[in-house]
């Protein structure tokens, strides 16, 4: 039951299901008999989340996430005839990249006359998908026929799991049951929207002998929550004390130190087109700020003495000085922009990266530069969301694989560009700009929200603020303003600084 009440992507998640489920007449109430003679007042209908593309899709991420997460190892997916069919089919070709299995209820007469259809060898290892688990006597027969051809399957995951006992036969055969809800949830779910009513709760627990005292009504609204912006991991930061001494990217050692000795996860983003008006609003800033942000190509008179200035002022002042430059191009093509006029790699500290050309362009070139000491630069962000409405970068699987390329390359990605947490791994820092107290968006497609939101809810380290300080008259009372909240809201249960 905890599930549907958590404030975490799961939670949410979860809630997402039960509410779409609902919508889709997934639940029924009335007289009906189970496949076990079991008379119950309430039937799980799942096969009619099929007539709704988006619930479908849902549940088959929601299951393949709970496959990826469980660590199971396994060579290809078995859906159980046939209810878990599509759910398996679409997990295993879309969201797993996985082959899929078929097994028969009965062998065919012609042809190869073969009980398992698809691709398989002896002693493969198989996850097993089921729509509604009651006893488990669907699997448990599965399992013979598998065990009948030398496969193997130790674990089998679920849409629900009725509490019936199928959980503790399966693991009496040596089975794993994970399941994505429970009849628990599912009541209490259907109790605190106002589905059922207490007698109807109390009348179920008793029609299907389920051991619950008494029903429990939860703070739960009809209307989908935006699973995209939630963070991507349920973990919870670890404290900033932690997260310096375990980082092995000498940039990210420096930005956590920076980060606790100035009290400041603020990043300045100076979109001005003078080198002038740059060094002047760096020289206010420079204080408050751990790095400032810059476009060097939107800088018209752009120069080496400017950036031998802005490294001095860095060096004296103590931030990291970040080039917005969004490289997107051939390894061979990056080398070039990041040695050519502008001289990045000379400067910069840290610079970010796209995702979109792929692992091969990234790594490759990028550790030529950090690992080279005659180059100030140390580390890439890699854009894993942007901040821009209707940004590409939410297409399924998108996000996903920045983090993958960020994972193959830890000693060179230092963290991501994200509106949301993406990565489990607390020691790559996660930056976040389309930050701003006193707007929503502006008229070409940026979208802003408050430092509580980026902070708290979708759990980034480091915030981006641009116009909120450098279009204001009074950008020092502002730098101060986004610094004390961005701070308070990153270390509020941080007991390595309290
Ligand atoms: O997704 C992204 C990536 C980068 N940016 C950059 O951040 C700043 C934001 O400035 P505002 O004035 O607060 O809009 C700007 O330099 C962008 O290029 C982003 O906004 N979104």
């Amino acid at each position: 039951m905890s599930a549907i009440i958590e404030n975490t992507r799961n939670g949410a998640l979860k809630r997402n299901l039960l509410r779409q489920m609902l919508q889709a007449n997934v639940f029924k109430f009335g007289e009906f008999q189970l496949k076990s003679g079991q008379i119950s007042p309430i039937y799980i209908d799942l096969r009619e989340c099929f007539g709704h593309p988006q619930l479908a899709m849902l549940i088959s991420e929601a299951l393949s996430k709970q496959i990826e997460s469980s660590g199971t190892e396994y060579s290809g997916v078995l859906g159980i005839p046939y209810a878990a069919l599509p759910y398996a089919s679409v997990a295993a070709a879309h969201f797993l990249k996985k082959p899929l299995l078929i097994v028969r209820k009965e062998a065919k007469s012609y042809g190869t006359k073969k009980l398992i259809e698809g691709l398989y060898k002896p002693n493969d290892c198989l996850v097993l998908i089921e729509d509604v688990v009651t006893t488990g006597g669907s699997i448990l027969d599965v399992l013979r026929t598998l065990h009948a051809e030398s496969l193997v399957a130790t674990d089998v995951f679920c849409i629900l799991d009725r509490e019936q006992g199928g959980c503790q036969k399966l693991k009496d055969a040596g089975v794993n049951m994970h399941s994505l809800l429970d009849m628990n949830t599912v009541l209490t779910f259907l109790y605190s929207t106002g589905t059922i009513t207490e007698n109807q709760w109390h009348g179920i627990v008793k029609a299907l002998n389920l051991e619950y005292s008494s029903p429990v009504k939860v703070d739960i609204c009809l209307e989908l929550e935006n699973l995209s912006s939630l963070p991507y991991v349920d973990n919870i930061r670890s404290l900033l004390a932690e997260r310096e001494a375990l980082t092995d990217s000498p940039l990210n050692k420096k930005l956590v130190t920076l980060m606790r000795r100035k009290k400041s996860n603020l990043c300045l983003a100076i979109d001005y087109t003078t080198t002038d008006k740059v060094l002047q609003m760096i020289e206010l800033a420079g204080p408050f700020v751990l790095a400032v942000k810059l476009h060097a190509d939107a800088i018209r008179d752009f120069n080496e003495e400017f950036t031998s200035k802005l490294t001095t002022m860095a060096n004296n002042m103590d931030f990291v000085i970040f080039e917005d430059r969004k490289f997107a191009d051939t390894g061979n093509t990056t080398a070039l922009q990041l040695t050519g006029i502008q001289k990045i790699a000379a400067w910069a500290d840290v610079v970010t990266v796209h995702a979109v050309q792929g692992n091969d362009s990234i790594g490759g070139v990028f550790r030529k530069f950090v690992n080279d000491p005659s180059y100030r630069l140390k580390g890439i962000l890699l854009i894993a969301q942007l901040s821009t409405k209707g940004s590409l970068t939410a297409l399924n699987g998108y996000t996903e694989s920045a983090v993958s390329i960020a994972n193959d390359n830890r000693d060179v990605v230092s963290g991501f560009i994200a509106q949301t947490r993406v990565s489990a791994c607390s020691d790559l820092l996660n930056w976040t700009p389309g930050i701003n107290l006193d707007a929503k968006s502006d008229s070409v497609g940026q979208q802003w929200r408050g430092v509580d939101q980026a902070i708290d809810v979708q759990q980034n380290d480091i915030v981006i603020v641009g116009r909120g300080v450098t279009s204001s008259s009074e950008p020092v009372q502002q730098l101060k303003r986004y610094r004390q909240m961005a701070w308070d809201a990153l270390t509020k249960n941080d007991t390595s600084i309290h």
